[in-house]
This record gives structure tokens, sequence and C-alpha cells, in this order.
């Protein structure tokens, strides 16, 4: 459903991505790995329109979208949870998810889809007039997922979902993802709680250096020496 076909961009004048290619299959999950600065949050940024890019094209659904806003690319049905926390900490949980409505290009449904959501996350009907400070990282990160299924995305752009989570929040944010998964949601996200990410994947994609070094089924990656030196921060020594 995602194509990116030698892309190459930065900030500025600066480059950063030097020809990324891969291609992302409908309800699947893949997750990028590589090292620090190789450019992995960036390639969101590309796809969400908030980079320069200076060459390469970006397909949606066999669609060009290269350099779309990210607007536009909010109502072609793509969300993006940015790395870090991104709820507002004294407002209430259901708050936090009107304020996830508000880019909605369909207005009049929103309420409707907070409560579908709220279904999907039961946790969230239970805790929905408390502060998100409240809630626990993992419980954050789930009402990050949840202001972002408001907009009924077919794909997902998550970059880190397990920073500063605690493993059994890991794999509760995980489940959480493959579950959507199942229902027919494209996830493409970013981790540098590598092996765990791969070992719920379907595929991965090594970057380093702004480039595609490997893209591959996830369990194939896993088995991967090489894979295995990238994890540690090494250099991936004889891959085209
Ligand atoms: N807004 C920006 N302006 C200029 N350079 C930037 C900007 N954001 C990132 N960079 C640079 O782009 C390069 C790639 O950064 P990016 O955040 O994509 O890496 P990453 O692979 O996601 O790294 P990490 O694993 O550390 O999060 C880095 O050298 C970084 O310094």
């Amino acid at each position: 459903m995602l194509e990116l076909k030698d892309v190459h961009g930065g900030y500025g004048k600066i480059t950063i991505l030097n020809g990324v290619s891969f291609s992302v299959p409908k309800a699947s999950i893949t997750t990028v790995i590589g090292p620090n600065g190789a450019g992995k949050s960036t390639v969101f940024k590309a796809i969400f329109g908030l980079l320069n890019i200076q060459s390469g094209q970006i397909l949606l659904d066999g669609k060009d979208v290269t350099r779309q806003k990210p607007r536009q690319m909010i109502a072609h049905g793509v969300t993006y949870v940015p790395q870090g926390r991104n709820v507002v900490p004294q407002l209430s949980v259901y708050h936090n998810l009107e304020l996830g409505g508000i880019t909605s290009p369909d207005q009049a449904r929103v309420r409707e889809r907070i409560e579908k959501v709220m279904d999907q996350f039961p946790m969230l009907r239970e805790f929905r007039n408390r502060k998100a400070i409240e809630l626990s990282g993992g419980q954050q990160k789930q009402l990050e997922v949840a202001r972002a299924l408001l907009l009924d995305p077919k794909l997902i752009l998550i970059d880190e979902p397990s920073i500063g989570l605690s493993p059994n929040l890991v794999q509760e944010v995980f489940q959480t993802l493959m579950r959507l998964r199942d229902n027919g949601v494209t996830i493409l996200m970013v981790e540098q709680n590598a092996k765990a990410a791969l070992a719920m994947s379907d595929y991965g994609l090594v970057l380093e250096l702004g480039q595609t070094r490997m893209h591959d089924r996830a369990e194939t990656l896993l088995g991967d020496p090489r894979v295995g030196q990238l994890f540690l921060g090494g250099h991936v020594e004889g891959i085209a």
C-alpha cells in the first residue's frame, strides 16, 4: 500500500536520506531499525510531508503522494504518532481524544469515533475523566494510538512507541498494534527495542546512513548475524 522509490531528502540544504526504497503491504507491521542518526524518524517525516524531498517518489495505494502536506496525508488515511509523550498532561483522557479529532476531515463523526475507539480501549473509557498525566506510560501511549485512530487511518506511522516503557507495558503497546494490524490497519514503526519489535512484525527494514540496507521478512532479519551487529550499533559490513 505504501511504496518509497529512491527517496532523497533532508532539512533545508542538508541531505539525510540518500536513497530510501521499500514497500509496505496492507495490513502488515513493518519495523524500521538502524543505528542512531540513520534517518529512521526522517523517513517518517518524508512520508508525512514534513521534509524537503529532493528526489524520488512516495506512492500510497499506487497514487503519487510525494511532497503532499500533512493535512493531505491525513485525508488520505495516514496518521503519525511522533516520538515521546504527546498527550496534553493536564487535560482529561476524553478531552485529549477530542483534540485528536480536530484535524479530522469528517467533523460530524468525531463523537461517534471517540465512542468506537473507547470500545476498542476499555481502559480509556474507564479513565475518561482522569487527567492524562495520571495514566501510566503505557496507557498514555495507548491514548496516543487511540487518538490517532480517531482519524480512521489505514496507515499509522509510529515512532518508538516503547520508549521509556517497562517490558510489560511494551508488550501491551505491541499487542495493541498487532490487534490493529489484524483489523486491517497497516503499521510502519521505528523501534530501538529491535528484537522485541521484529518478533511481533511481519517485515523489517534496516536503514543506515540514510539508505535502505536490508528489507526482508522480520524473522529472516532476526536470524541474520549482520543485523545482530547493527543492534549493537556497529556498521553493517558487506551489504550493498
Ligand atoms: N530538524 C532537523 N534539522 C536538521 N537536522 C536534523 C533535524 N532532525 C534530524 N536531523 C538530523 O538528521 C539525521 C537523522 O536523524 P533521525 O532523527 O532521522 O535519526 P534516527 O535514525 O531516527 O535516530 P535515533 O535512533 O537517534 O532517533 C541526524 O543526523 C539528525 O541530526
